[in-house]
Order: C-alpha cells, then structure tokens, then sequence
C-alpha cells in the first residue's frame, strides 16, 4: 500500500491556487480539496464584510483542514489542497500532521492579482483585502522547502512545471 499524498498550492488570495490545485489532482487522480470550503460561516461574513482573519479565527480552520485531509488519507486517497498558507505557525502545523507533504507557493504582482480579483465572480474575497494579505504573509524558512512558482504563467503552463 503507498502513502497517501498531500500537495498544498499556497498563495495569497487571487493568485490563482484553486485553479492550478484542480487541475494537478484531475492529472494525478486526486481528490480536490478547497481551503474556502472550509471556512466558518462567521469568518466568511468577517471576509465579505472587508476585515481580515485573525490567528485566533484561523486556528479552527487549520484544525478542521487537517481532520479533513486526514479522513481522506485514512481511506488511502491522495489530495491537492489549495490553501493560502500565509501563517508561518500554520504552515508548521501541516508540517507536523503530514510529514511527506510537499508545498508549492505561487507569486503573482499586486497589480495582476486586483485583476484576477475583481474578474471573479461572486466571490466572498473584496480584493481591498489584498494588502492585509500582503501583511499576514510570512516568509519561508529554507526548512519549509516550499518550491516557488511563477504564478503570471498560464494555468497550463504551471500545470506542466508541476508535473515536471
Ligand atoms: N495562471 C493564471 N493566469 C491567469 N488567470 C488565472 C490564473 N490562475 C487563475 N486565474 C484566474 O484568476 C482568478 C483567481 O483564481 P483562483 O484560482 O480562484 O485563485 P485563488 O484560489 O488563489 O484565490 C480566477 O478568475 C481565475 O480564473
Ligand atoms: O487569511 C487567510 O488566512 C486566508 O488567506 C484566507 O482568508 C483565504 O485567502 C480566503 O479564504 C480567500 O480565499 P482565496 O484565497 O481562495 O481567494
């Protein structure tokens, strides 16, 4: 039997994860999981009120992520998870519950993720929350090993680099 996989795409809001996380987990036959998804119905409507998370409102979120993937794995299937990642102490988290996962981080400019942002349609994310993300990035130690990826690429042309 082989170990179930975990692939986080990380990135800030808009930088084109749930994009690229769909499409790697069609081409590798695993299951798509969306951090949105996951969300309380109160951290939504703190989002779309303009405010961004606390720490304190992420910890659910982390915790419920990690017992969803979990149960996934526990039934031997591999996932993609398209998470923003932007807290160092979260990421350790992730690190911690699976140890063979693997991150990749997508880097798009400011300007082309207002862009992205504003041609997305019904979607909770205001892109004037798009500095506060800025904000709660934090930087990668070099023992995250996060691989970076150049998110202006076409969705394909990511997809290609991935598989590589
Ligand atoms: N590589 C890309 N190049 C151009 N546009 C993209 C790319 N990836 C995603 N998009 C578009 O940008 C918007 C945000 O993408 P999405 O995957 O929802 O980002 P995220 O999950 O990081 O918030 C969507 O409208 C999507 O179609
Ligand atoms: O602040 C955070 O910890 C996350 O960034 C989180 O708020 C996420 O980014 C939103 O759920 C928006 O969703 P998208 O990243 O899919 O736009």
């Amino acid at each position: 039997m082989t170990t179930p996989q975990l692939i986080i795409i990380m990135g800030v809001s808009g930088s084109g994860k749930s994009t690229l996380a769909v499409k790697l987990a069609n081409a590798l036959g695993y299951n798509f999981v969306e951090a949105d998804d996951h969300h309380s119905a109160a951290n939504k409507a703190h989002m779309a009120a303009g405010k961004p998370l606390t720490d304190a409102m992420r910890e659910p979120w982390i915790e419920q992520l990690i017992k969803h993937i979990r149960q996934h794995h526990q039934q031997q299937q591999s996932v993609v998870l398209a998470y923003s990642g932007l807290r160092q102490q979260h990421r350790a988290k992730f690190r911690q519950a699976f140890p063979q996962l693997n991150c990749l981080f997508l880097e798009v400019a400011k300007g082309q993720l207002i862009e992205r942002m504003n041609q997305r349609n019904a979607h909770f994310m205001p892109a004037s929350l798009l500095d506060s993300q800025f904000e709660a990035l934090e930087p990668f130690a070099a023992e995250e090993k996060i691989t970076l990826l150049d998110g202006a690429k076409t969705p394909d042309a990511l997809l290609k680099e991935v598989l590589k």
